[in-house]
C-alpha cells in the first residue's frame, strides 16, 4: 500500500510540472498576442489620425455661412472648420454662445473665454475641414500662432 501510494504521488508531481509549464507558456503567448494586438491597433489609430489631418477638406467661408442654425452649426476656429451641431447640447458654456457664432469665425471668442487644454482637445472631435489659404487669417506665413492648435 505504502509503495503504491508513494509511486502514485511521484507520478503525480512529475506529471503536474510540465502541465504547469505548458499553462504558463500559453499564458505568455496570450499576453504577447494581446500586447501585439494593442500595439497594432494603436499604430493604425495613429496613422489614421495623421492621414485624416493631411486630407482635411478645404471649406470656404461661403460654405461655412450656410451652416448657421441650431440643427446645423459650423464654427471657424483658428482657420479650421468645426461641425458643432452635436456638441451644442453638451457645451459647458451653453448653446447660445455657440449659436451666436454659427456659420462664422469664433476664434477670438473661443480664445477670449480662456478655454482649457481639454476644450482644445475636445475641438479635434468636431474638426471637418480648414479654410483655403487665401481666406485664412491666423495660419498664414508669419501669422499669429495660437498655442494648442
Ligand atoms: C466647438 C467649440 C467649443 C468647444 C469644444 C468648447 C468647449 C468648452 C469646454 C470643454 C468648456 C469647459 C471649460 C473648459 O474646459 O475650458 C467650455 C466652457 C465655456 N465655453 Fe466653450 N467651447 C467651444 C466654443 C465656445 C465659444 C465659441 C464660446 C463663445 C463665447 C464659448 C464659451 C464658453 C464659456 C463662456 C464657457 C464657460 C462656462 C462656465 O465656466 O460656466 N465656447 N467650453
Amino acid at each position: 500500500m505504502d509503495f503504491l501510494s508513494l509511486s502514485f504521488r511521484s507520478f503525480e508531481l512529475e506529471d503536474v510540472k510540465p502541465l504547469k509549464e505548458n499553462l504558463l507558456q500559453v499564458e505568455r503567448d496570450n499576453f504577447v498576442e494581446r500586447n501585439d494586438g494593442i500595439k497594432e491597433r494603436r499604430r493604425k489609430a495613429n496613422s489614421g489620425k495623421e492621414k485624416s489631418h493631411d486630407e482635411l477638406r478645404t471649406i470656404d467661408l461661403d460654405e461655412v455661412a450656410w451652416h448657421d442654425a441650431s440643427d446645423n452649426c459650423w464654427l471657424v476656429i483658428y482657420d479650421y472648420v468645426y461641425d458643432c451641431t452635436e456638441f451644442l447640447k453638451n457645451h459647458p458654456g451653453g448653446q447660445d454662445v455657440l449659436l451666436e457664432y454659427a456659420g462664422r469665425d469664433a476664434t477670438l471668442a473661443f480664445i477670449g473665454t480662456g478655454h482649457s487644454a481639454v476644450a482644445r482637445t475636445t475641438l479635434d472631435r468636431y474638426k471637418i475641414g480648414e479654410l483655403p489659404p487665401e481666406e485664412r487669417i491666423f495660419r498664414i506665413p508669419d501669422g499669429i500662432k495660437i498655442s494648442g492648435f
